[in-house]
């Protein structure tokens, strides 16, 4: 067998070592449904022996009429019997199908949730997604198949086979076999053959989702370059390879339907002709016959399902895989064992001769080093790339450092547990990204267990209840997708509430009021100075004038610290903050550009 194929039995190995502890836990309810399908499979196949036997006394003339009565009776009870057994072992099985699913789902999405911040910027959440909804489904597949298809099948073909050898000459269990055999043997290799097609259409399907996903949840940005027919294009491209994919699954599918029915037939034909040789022997009663043919159609049945079997089990198995390959996925940022929890002593943090780089070539952060004290106000400014929104995602551990030191009260950020150290950190980011749900859903996301009113306190403290009362279903209104129905200031206020609503010991404004006007900038600054009373802060600020109050400012050129002090002293200084310091002045006092005369004309007539 080919490398490729050792290697998929080597992963269907490893999928059932993975599932077989969870549906183990049930171990009593497995057992019991087991019963229940070797007593299912024994009732199905005493039924042609009874026929056998209802013929066999029917031919022996005269007949008392009670025998046959008696016979008929067990008949009817066998027929019964099988068919509540087999419900019987639904029910019990149920319960392990449905948890094992549930379990390993779980399991996959809280890994999602723990991996780093690297991994779910550089996957498309799109892909992750089906990913995870096709592996879900394919649990309780995969089970059910085993449970209903492949077990029943397999008990049956043994003691058919059994009986066949006991009963007449080996010929009858070696056609059986043989052709048992020829078929498994034809699928296996066939099927085997047909996965890359399988597998290519999976892959279409996933970049298919994927990239209509990130096309709709960019809707604005597509209309802003009239893209929707490049978007369309790119959609049909995925949706060709789809279709070559698919159109090559469906025609070797039916070139394994073709050679089955072969076989089948083959063997079919073979077994009927050995019991009509014997019947004209006298080796054979009519009983014979019709058990044999019984048999027969007994066995064609499931066997017709084995092919089908094989192939959704590969198939399953396919999206197994790519589920697990997400359980698979190392965690980068890492709780140490044990993680004891970090211990809030004041809030005082250091960053310490802090090197870091996202990729490991491009340095973005070089030797920087600062303290911010215990309830004291730290702001960084610096142009754009400078690496200030670096210094937020470090101090909330989405990364490690490369080299140098982060802590909290003299406690290293990678020897506590990720839990406790960021249930000590708020951060109001940059882009604020809102659950679509209520307006008072997504607030009291900072602290599910807070009462309304506390919600309510929050929202006014942000400036943002007003607003929401104005709407017609006030904390009610859904906020869209993302957050979209609601302005950049309206989102950042609703940011803002619930990261009050935290009420961490340390504080992150990461340009928390970049998207507001003026005005509603320097209500919100208010409050923000209130909120930060007390708590340790980080503000990363494009706009000075917003940190004219901090207790030391840090100017940030490529990742490295060009200058620090309070703003009265950096203007003293006249270096690179009062250079900017005096351009945001000027563009501040510069008056709105006036109307070009030749465009206010342009409407008249
Ligand atoms: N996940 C990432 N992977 C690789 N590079 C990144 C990543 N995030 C940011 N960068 C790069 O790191 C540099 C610093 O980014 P950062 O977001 O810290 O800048 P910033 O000073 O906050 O900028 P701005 O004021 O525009 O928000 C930038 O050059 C950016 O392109």
């Amino acid at each position: 067998m080919s490398a490729t194929a050792n290697a998929s039995n080597a992963g269907t190995i490893a999928i059932f070592r993975r599932l077989l502890p969870t549906v183990w836990f049930y171990r009593w309810r497995v057992l019991l449904g087991l019963s229940l399908l070797v007593g299912t499979k024994l009732a199905t196949i005493g039924v042609p022996l009874l026929l056998k036997q209802l013929i066999d006394t029917l031919d022996h003339k005269p007949t008392p009429l009670t025998v046959p009565a008696l016979l008929l009776m067990a008949y009817g009870a066998l027929r019964l019997s099988t068919s509540v057994l087999q419900e019987l072992r639904g029910i019990v099985f149920a319960r392990v199908l449905a948890r094992t699913s549930r379990e390993i789902t779980l399991r996959v999405f809280s890994h999602l949730h723990a991996l780093s911040l690297r991994f779910h910027l550089d996957r498309r959440t799109g892909g992750i997604t089906r990913d995870l909804e096709r592996g879900m489904s394919s649990i309780s597949e995969l089970l059910d198949t085993m449970l209903y298809l492949v077990l029943p099948t397999v008990l049956e073909v043994v003691l058919i086979s059994a009986i066949l050898i006991g009963r007449y000459d080996t010929s009858f269990a070696v056609i059986t076999l043989g052709t048992l055999v020829a078929y498994v043997a034809f699928t296996v290799h066939m099927t085997e053959w047909r996965l890359r097609y399988y597998r290519a259409m999976n892959e279409a399907n996933t970049e298919a989702n994927a990239n209509s996903v990130d096309s709709l949840l960019n809707y604005e940005t597509v209309k802003y370059f009239n893209n929707e027919r490049y978007e369309a294009q790119r959609f049909d491209s995925s949706l060709r390879e789809l279709e070559e994919a698919a159109v090559k699954s469906l025609k070797t599918l039916s070139l394994l339907g073709i050679g089955q029915a072969a076989i089948v037939a083959i063997g079919l034909t073979l077994l009927v002709w050995r019991a009509t040789e014997g019947v004209i022997a006298g080796r054979m009663t009519l009983g014979d016959l019709v058990l044999v043919n019984a048999f027969l159609i007994q066995l064609a049945a499931p066997l017709s399902y084995l092919g089908m079997i094989y192939r959704e089990t590969k198939q399953t198995l396919s999206n197994l895989e790519r589920m697990f390959v997400l359980l698979d996925e190392p965690i980068e940022v890492r709780d140490p064992v044990p993680a004891p929890e970090l211990v809030i002593r004041g809030g005082e943090v250091k960053f310490e001769r802090v090197w870091f780089s996202y990729d490991g070539k491009r340095q973005v952060l070089r030797d920087v080093d600062f303290v911010i004290a215990p309830g004291k106000t730290l702001a960084v400014v610096g142009t754009t790339g400078a690496g200030k929104s670096t210094l937020a995602r470090l101090l909330y551990r989405y990364y490690d450092v490369d080299a140098g030191r982060v802590s909290i009260d003299g406690q290293d950020l990678r020897e506590v547990g990720q839990d406790s150290l960021r249930t000590q950190i708020g951060v109001v980011p940059q882009d604020t990204v809102l659950f679509n749900d209520s307006l008072y859903y997504n607030i009291a996301y900072g602290r599910p267990s807070a009462s309304r009113e506390e919600v309510v306190a929050v929202a006014r403290a942000a400036h943002v209840h007003d607003f929401i009362e104005s709407l017609p279903q006030g904390y009610d209104t859904n906020v869209g997708e993302r957050g979209l129905k609601l302005s950049g200031g309206e989102k950042q206020r609703i940011a803002i509430a619930r990261t009050l609503l935290k009420d961490p010991a340390i504080l992150i404004f990461d340009e928390a009021t970049s998207a507001l006007d003026t005005q509603t900038e320097s209500g919100i600054q208010l409050e923000l100075r209130n909120a930060a009373r007390g708590h340790t802060t980080l503000v990363i600020a494009h706009r000075l004038s917003t940190v004219i109050d901090a207790d030391e400012i840090l100017v940030l050129d490529h990742g490295r610290i060009v200058e620090r002090g309070t703003h009265t002293a950096l203007l003293a200084a006249r270096g690179r903050y009062a250079m900017l310091w005096t351009m945001q002045q000027r563009q501040d006092d510069t008056p709105a550009p006036q109307s070009h005369p030749n465009r206010s004309e342009k409407g008249q007539p």
